[in-house]
């Protein structure tokens, strides 16, 4: 079996103690490395691999946990699914059919979806300013990718986006890797696995992600859950893996410690 860091062996080994875990992964950055283009993003096939094999241990949950809207994540995510699924930083939840009262998902208001419309005619003007800069569209957001961009364009778009967006209320900006998502729901990352763990009812959560968006993620976890970044940077998680190729050897080792 291929060696964890021994500090991340020894957190790791006492999380897999736990009776009831969750195991709960972001997608871009974490189980597949970051891309150009979205929709080329593909999670490493042995990671994907490993993570079903994980959720079908005894007392082990497994979900993903993207900013990805669920249609986006399908495109990219091989069969099976993990059983549980959030998109969209929070506003999507798919559940298994036992757990579907707990969740309902609401309509976007006419108030939200005038806002949304606002939002992206703002970010629609700012992406033809700049070449290379485009737009991804999700149910209750819109994001400004400028990962292809020229550094210097790129940079502009945001700032640009950033101007024309702060006047209006309701908006919700979240800066990622090179991007900036304008959402007109107020959940994320860390409000999901904090409903996920209530919701499972575990003893302890494991959450890896990579990005700024994933912080969110790692400040609800408490002392008896594991928070693991994928990268460098500042962070709220207590351990680190330095790239998406790591990924497999964690899951290797968590499910052997499980047996
Ligand atoms: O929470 P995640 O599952 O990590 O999703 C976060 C965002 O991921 C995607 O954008 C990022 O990955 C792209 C593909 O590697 C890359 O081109 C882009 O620059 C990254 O920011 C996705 O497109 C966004 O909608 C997600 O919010």
């Amino acid at each position: 079996m291929p060696e964890l860091d021994p500090e991340l062996h020894a957190a790791l080994s006492g999380f897999a103690a736990h009776q009831k875990i969750l195991v709960a992964l972001d997608f871009d950055g974490t189980m597949s490395p970051i891309v150009d283009r979205p929709e080329d993003a593909r999670p490493l096939p042995e990671s994907a691999e490993l993570f079903e094999q994980l959720r079908q241990l005894p007392g082990v949950f497994a979900a993903l946990v993207s900013g990805r809207n669920l249609a986006s994540l399908a495109q990219v995510y091989p069969e099976p699914m993990p059983e549980f699924c959030i998109g969209s930083h929070g506003a999507e939840r798919q559940v298994p059919e036992t757990f579907k009262a707990s969740w309902v998902e609401k309509p976007l208001s006419a108030e939200q979806k005038n806002l949304l419309a606002q939002v992206t005619a703002e970010l629609a003007v700012v992406a033809d300013r700049h070449a290379e800069v485009s737009l991804e569209y999700k149910p209750s957001a819109t994001v400004l990718h400028v990962r292809r961009a020229a550094p210097q364009a790129g940079a502009a778009a945001l700032h640009e986006a950033k101007t024309a967006l702060q006047p209006l209320a309701g908006v919700k900006l979240l800066e990622g890797k090179a991007v900036l998502e304008a959402s007109v729901h107020q959940g994320d990352k860390g409000e999901s696995l904090s409903w996920l763990k209530h919701l499972l009812q575990v003893d302890a959560v494991l959450f890896i992600g990579d990005d700024v968006t994933d912080e969110n993620g790692f400040k609800v976890l408490d002392s008896t859950d594991l928070g693991v970044k994928v990268g460098s940077g500042p962070t709220a998680a207590t351990h680190h893996i330095a790239s998406p190729q790591d990924l497999p050897v964690l899951l290797q080792n968590l499910i052997s410690m499980r047996h």
